[in-house]
């Protein structure tokens, strides 16, 4: 990761660059080009999935996924190059957790040199739109960053940064909807319920001859309970680091200034304290309920609350939306839980 990485950098700096992205992934204008796209990628995919062949639910989320992200951060469209930048960004992940040994041929050399040829397209990504008229609205986040004023905002912080960001973005969406897809196949009730809702919209969508925006996705109730649960289930991302930048004390236990702490959100989001029946997948228990509370934190929170966190949800949304309304989905399992 590079100096300038929105994951490494701290102070006014972050504050910006978390805030100019953050405005961008929550905008209307972003969630109807991806509602658009997803729409189009997801039926694409499924029509593909053929009675009798094993499907890799999370592989083939991936691909949409990673199109839909490039698409959104420097508006790449499908085609050779965004094939060479997924090839590309595969062996550069690759070399994210290896031996630190820098020699030719080595996981890590291989990794770097691939960065290398990712910056290299995205720089000349960002000089075709330096030469061109600024984009009002901004269509991706290359556009968002070019068009502030702020001089720190150079042409590497932005390519480090779009790299940087396909990294959290990249596996948590597909994961996320593997994990649902796993707990709704362990959960016969909560897949009924997820089937009409769903399959409500649907008709009353086709009644009106109308296509669904992503306000109608959004507005799905039970759908997004589904989310809720698997997010507090899956704990896709189990925790996040903090360094004390001084002495803190939280319930009598002093944490040392320079001290790094661990938020281990699957300890709290498991704590049968606050969840009865931690263990069980139900979605009920979020029925008009505020996610927004210290027991509920898979997105992070406070200035470093992720900034995708919109954009997953609606991934989600879609998803969920084309795999239970297009298929027979027959679940195996009895669930055991109680759910009154
Ligand atoms: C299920 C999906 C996702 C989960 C569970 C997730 C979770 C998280 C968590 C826990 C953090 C750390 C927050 C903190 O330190 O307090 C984070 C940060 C971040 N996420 Fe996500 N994320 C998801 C999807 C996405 C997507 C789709 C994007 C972008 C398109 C994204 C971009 C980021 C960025 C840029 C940060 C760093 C923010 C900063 O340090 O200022 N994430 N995410």
């Amino acid at each position: 990761m590079g100096k300038s990485s929105i994951l490494m950098i701290n102070g006014s700096l972050q504050k910006r660059v978390h805030g100019l992205i953050g405005a961008f992934l929550k905008s209307g204008h972003l969630k109807s080009q991806v509602t658009k796209d997803m729409q189009r990628y997801v039926q694409e995919t499924m029509s593909n999935w053929k009675d009798g062949h094993l499907i890799h639910l999370q592989d083939e989320a991936k691909l949409i996924v990673f199109q839909i992200l490039v698409k959104g951060l420097i508006g790449l469209e499908p085609g050779e190059e965004m094939q060479i930048l997924k090839q590309q960004f595969q062996e550069f992940i690759a070399g994210l957790m290896s031996l630190p040994v820098k020699l030719p041929g080595s996981r890590l050399y291989r990794s770097l040199q691939a960065k290398k040829k990712m910056v290299m397209l995205i720089q000349r990504t960002i000089q075709e739109k330096r030469m061109s008229e600024p984009r009002c609205p901004p269509r991706d986040v290359v556009d968002v960053l070019l068009n502030d004023s702020n001089d720190q905002l150079t042409d590497d912080l932005i390519s480090d940064n779009m790299i940087d960001l396909m990294i959290p973005a990249e596996d948590s969406v597909p994961v996320l909807l593997t994990l649902a897809a796993k707990y709704l196949s362990d959960c016969p009730l909560a897949l009924q319920q997820l089937e009409e809702e769903n399959m409500q919209l649907k008709k009353s969508k086709s009644l009106l001859g109308e296509t669904l925006q992503w306000t109608d996705y959004m507005s799905l109730s039970f759908t997004q309970d589904v989310i809720t649960e698997t997010l507090r289930m899956g704990n896709i991302i189990s925790g996040i680091m903090r360094k004390a930048m001084k002495d803190v004390e939280i319930k009598g236990h002093l944490i040392p200034k320079g001290w790094c702490v661990f938020a281990y959100f699957r300890s709290v989001h498991l704590d049968d304290d606050l969840y009865e029946e931690a263990y069980c997948f139900n979605p009920w228990r979020w029925k008009g309920k505020d996610t927004g509370t210290c027991g509920f934190t898979p997105f992070g929170g406070g200035r470093r609350l992720c900034p995708g966190l919109d954009l997953a949800r609606l991934e989600a949304s879609i998803f969920l939306h084309h795999l239970v309304t297009g298929f027979t989905y027959v679940s195996a399992a009895i669930n055991t839980c109680n759910f009154s």
